[in-house]
């Protein structure tokens, strides 16, 4: 979209059939899930892709506020409706937890002051240019360093801020929005839940899948070409300069190639013969997921779009995944619903439960016993705590695990964010927007810089798109 409305002339290859990889949707017997993300923050990014084409976003794609953040549970009985308004929020938390509200009032208001302060550098520019670090903005940045607790983690930023284990743990959550442990993962991260709770969680009218339907029609609108079922078998360069791409045995020469593929395979097979920069590829991923759509045939009024089940030992559920490479027995459990809100994802009076347990990336596991382990396990802690048998409800199932998600997109080891972001050079270790070695050649999507997550992925677009020069 970006270079299209730049002028160039822009062509698509896609290995699959249908365009948004993993955000793409599926049809179960009769109920309709979004195959990959369920939350839509930060819109504004999206708004603005379409207005830098010259295009207004209304014109393609509609979303609304949602009221509510997310429904909390614990197996001990204690239930935290998290609203979207941030002092209802706090409010609800000094009722149910006794944690008095100014403290998570505070720790959202530090969230966006480190957002303000180091957004628009580590998340809105390439960090690979100077032009980067030479400004005031940057220098003014730097001078709040400490505020950003880099050099501890989310976990003990929580603790200090928060007290209460239960709160820490639903803010110690948001260190799996880029699939991170937040026993491991800097206390910069404390960012993230602006996005939830200062900026708030939105739905697309139409569920997820309507983003990519928005993003595909407008790219076919400014007159992008897509080539579906066409996989780029290679990226060919000579004399540090990049010419084309191969599919299918043909050579088609471009002047310029961005590839959106993760970029470890990207390397591996797309330029085995470039030179590889083996320190990015080597880098540990970000965890994967473990996904069972359900169709349900019963609607419990306790559950919201967004519900967690959380685990009774969070650093144990960590430890499994990250350290041990398997699944802990007591896992936290995210279920999204939206057929509440979008008529026609289900059957009246049933709602399509998409249930996500954070696993790790696929290094062999025995996924099918996995898979069903875990599938009892989580049957066992929902019915227990919603006081209901669920498998008798289950009318419609399918599955999704590392190797699924490897295969359909080509993700390294099925990992959702690319590189993981267990250390405090993270931001470091994610492959820049352009190659440093063969011209003309460049990177954007979740698995290079800025990070993985619709809006991040948006924003290595712009990125990218801000490094060409206008033909
Ligand atoms: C289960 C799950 C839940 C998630 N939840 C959220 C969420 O709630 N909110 C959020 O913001 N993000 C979420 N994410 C992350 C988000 O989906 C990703 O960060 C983002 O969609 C990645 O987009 P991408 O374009 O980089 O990669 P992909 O979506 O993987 O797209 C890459 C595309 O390239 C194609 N491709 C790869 N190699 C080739 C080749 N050689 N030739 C041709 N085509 C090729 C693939 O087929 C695919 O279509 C989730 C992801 C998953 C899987």
């Amino acid at each position: 979209i970006r270079l299209s409305a730049k002028g160039f002339d822009v062509h698509v290859f896609e290995k699959n059939s249908y365009p948004g990889g993993k955000l793409s949707e599926i049809q179960v017997g009769n109920y309709r899930f979004d195959a990959g993300p369920s939350l839509f923050t930060m819109p504004q990014y999206l708004e603005d892709t379409f207005t830098a084409a010259g295009l207004r976003l209304a014109d393609y794609f509609l979303y609304v506020k949602h009221p509510t953040a997310c429904h909390y549970f614990w197996d001990d009985g204690t239930f935290l409706p998290a609203s979207g308004n941030l002092n209802e929020f706090a409010a609800k938390v000094e009722e149910i937890l006794q944690v008095p509200k100014n403290r998570v009032i505070e720790y959202l208001e530090n969230a966006r002051f480190t957002y303000e302060k180091t957004g628009r550098i580590f998340l809105e520019k390439s960090l690979h240019k100077l032009g980067t670090w030479l400004t005031t903005e940057t220098l003014k940045a730097i001078a709040h360093l400490p505020r950003y607790q880099i050099t501890t983690t989310l976990h003990r930023v929580n603790e200090k801020w928060l007290e209460h284990p239960k709160l820490v743990q639903l803010f110690d959550r948001f260190a799996t929005y880029n699939g991170s442990d937040p026993y491991q993962t800097p206390g910069i991260m404390h960012i993230i839940p602006h996005f939830e709770h200062n900026v708030g969680t939105f739905f697309p009218i139409g569920g997820m899948h309507a983003i990519t339907q928005a993003l595909y029609k407008a790219a076919t609108d400014l007159g992008v070409k897509f080539h579906f079922n066409t996989q780029v078998d290679k990226i060919r360069w000579e004399g540090n300069v990049a010419k084309g791409v191969v599919t299918d045995g043909d050579f088609q020469p471009f002047d310029l190639i961005v590839s959106n593929m993760d970029v470890v395979p990207t390397y591996k097979y797309l330029l085995p013969d470039a030179p590889q920069p083996e320190k990015i590829l080597s880098y540990p991923r970000s965890s994967s997921a473990l996904i069972f759509y359900w169709g349900v045939k019963h609607q419990f009024s306790e559950l919201d779009m967004h519900n967690i089940f959380f685990s009774n030992d969070y650093k144990a559920e960590f430890e499994h995944i990250f350290r041990k490479k398997t699944i802990y027995h007591d896992p936290t459990v995210y279920i999204n619903i939206t057929s509440r809100w979008n008529a026609g994802d289900a059957p009246e009076g049933c709602d399509n439960w998409f249930v996500m347990v954070n696993v790790p990336g696929n290094t062999g596991q025995n996924w099918d016993e996995l898979l069903q382990q875990t599938r009892e396990n989580v049957l066992s802690k929902l019915s227990k705590r919603l006081g209901t048998a669920i498998e008798p409800l289950i009318e419609a199932e399918a599955t999704l695990d590392p190797r699924s998600i490897e295969s359909k997109t080509f993700s390294y080891q099925g990992s959702l964010y690319g590189a993981g972001s267990n250390d405090m050079f993270s931001a470091f270790a994610r492959h820049p927007n352009f190659s440093r070695k063969i011209r003309n050649l460049y990177f954007c999507g979740g698995s290079v810089h800025p990070g993985g997550g619709i809006p991040l992925c948006l924003l290595s677009a712009r990125i990218v798109s801000d490094l060409i020069e206008t033909p």
